[in-house]
Order: C-alpha cells, then structure tokens, then sequence
C-alpha cells in the first residue's frame, strides 16, 4: 500500500501554506514531520482528514497492483495534540461507547480492560470521568481509541509531548510495534524522537514536502542538516 497526494495546496487569504504538495507515504514506515512554528503540519494533516477542504489536489491509497482508490474516514486515524475527549464519561464509558459505535470496523478486538493494560492505564482510573484525567492520560485514551480500529494511515500531531518520559517511552514501542502494515505520519519538533522513532524525516518547508536523505550522515551531521534545511529563508 501507497499513501499518495497530488498537487495538493491550500492558502488562508493571502497565505499559501501548502504549495502543490506531491508525496508518496510507503507502507510499514514511520515517517516524521518536521518544520518550524506555523509551516503547515497541522493544516496539512487537517486537509488529509478532510477536517479542512484543500484548494486543489488529491489524495489516494494505492495498492500493490497500483490501483487507486479514495481514502475513506475508515482508513484514517488522527491523534491530535489537544486531546479532546468527552469530558462526562468514564474511561470504561469512552472505551465502550467507541466499541460500539465501530464495532463493524475493529478488528480482533480485545476487552476494555486488557486495552487499559495495553496502554498502562491502572484500574482505579479506569472508572474515573475523563475530566478529571491528566492531560497525558487524555492522550494515551486519545491514541488508543485511534489504533483500536487499527487504521491504514495514522497521523500523529505531536502526541507525545506532554507525556512523561516513562510513558513516551512506552508510546514509542508500540508505535514501532503497530507500525507494520500501515503508514504512520508523526509530526514533531523534537529532533532527538523523530530521529529514534522515525524511518524517514520529511520536512514541510515553504509549503512542499521533502525527505532529508541520511546517507552516511552521522545523527549529530543529520540534525545540522535538517536544521540549515529549516533555517534557510525562513518559512514565513
Ligand atoms: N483557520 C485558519 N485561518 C487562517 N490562517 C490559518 C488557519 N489555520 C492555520 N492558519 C495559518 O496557516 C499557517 C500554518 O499553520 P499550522 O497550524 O498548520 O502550522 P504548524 O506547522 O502546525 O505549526 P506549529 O508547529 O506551530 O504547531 C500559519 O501561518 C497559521 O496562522
């Protein structure tokens, strides 16, 4: 499987925040997303959910044969960096409610328990309501209900920033051990988590998308490269 976008732009009046993007996401890799302080990642994955309509361009999942087809809401999952949760349930309530409502689409699913286990949430939280959650535990709920259905494209808009060391470290593994099978997309401005985490480092930069090539690099040369990549022209 392919992800691909085509020509895809998008401007807010005057500003042209994604320019005639074309990329191709590979199958089986992490890929992370690195750009400066507004350069478009949130917009550009807002467009892909469809949560903001582009100006023009495409986007398609291609299969081994090369065969096109449209990316329903099914194929994606989008863990934000806000967590937004419905503060007036139980976590159980949450977990169950989804369960539910996707009951066609999960597939093997597990017991609302073990998927607390799988996500380290212990048992007295679990019937606690989600207002009174921290906001890590909001994004571990966050996350888990987005690989539940285990979607074909996850993206990931700096999810593990306000988790604590233990757990982040803990997201990490199984991001690497869901990461067959599927492309997943992560935007982070950490350097050091992308470059443990990520197969490949794409950079949003004056509105296009390019992969930094590693060949040969040690990590301290790729992150000065990466960062002469970022600071050249500025991106406002
Ligand atoms: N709804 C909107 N209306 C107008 N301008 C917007 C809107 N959403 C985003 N922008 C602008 O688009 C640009 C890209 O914003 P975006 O949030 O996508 O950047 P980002 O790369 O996610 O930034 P950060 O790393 O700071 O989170 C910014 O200049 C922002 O002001």
């Amino acid at each position: 499987m392919k992800f691909v976008i085509e020509h895809l732009s998008k401007s807010f009046e005057k500003k042209e925040v994604l320019r005639d993007i074309d990329f191709t996401f590979d199958e089986g890799k992490i890929y992370g997303l690195l750009g400066r302080n507004g350069a478009g990642k949130t917009t550009l994955f807002n467009c892909l959910n469809r949560d903001l309509k582009a100006d023009s361009g495409n986007f398609y999942i291609e299969d081994e044969n090369g065969v096109r087809r449209e990316v329903s809401a099914e194929d994606i999952g989008y863990v934000l960096s806000t967590p937004t949760v419905p503060e007036f349930l139980t976590g159980r309530e949450f977990l169950k409610f989804f369960m539910d409502i996707n009951e066609k689409s999960i597939k093997n699913p597990k017991s609302i328990d073990e998927y607390f286990d799988y996500m380290s949430i212990e048992p007295e939280d679990r019937d606690k309501l989600l207002k009174d959650y921290s906001h890590g535990m909001k994004n571990k709920m966050q996350m888990l209900i987005n690989i539940i259905a285990q979607p074909n494209i996850l993206l990931l808009d700096e999810p593990l920033t306000s988790l604590d060391v233990v757990v982040a470290e803990e997201m990490k593994q199984l991001l690497r051990s869901l990461k067959q099978d599927r492309i997943t997309i992560f935007s982070t401005h950490i350097m050091d988590l992308a470059l443990d985490l990520c197969d490949e480092i794409v950079l949003l930069n004056h509105g296009e998308l390019e992969v930094v090539e590693k060949t040969d690099l040690d990590s301290r040369e790729f992150k000065d490269k990466i960062i002469a990549a970022l600071r050249e022209e500025g991106n406002e």
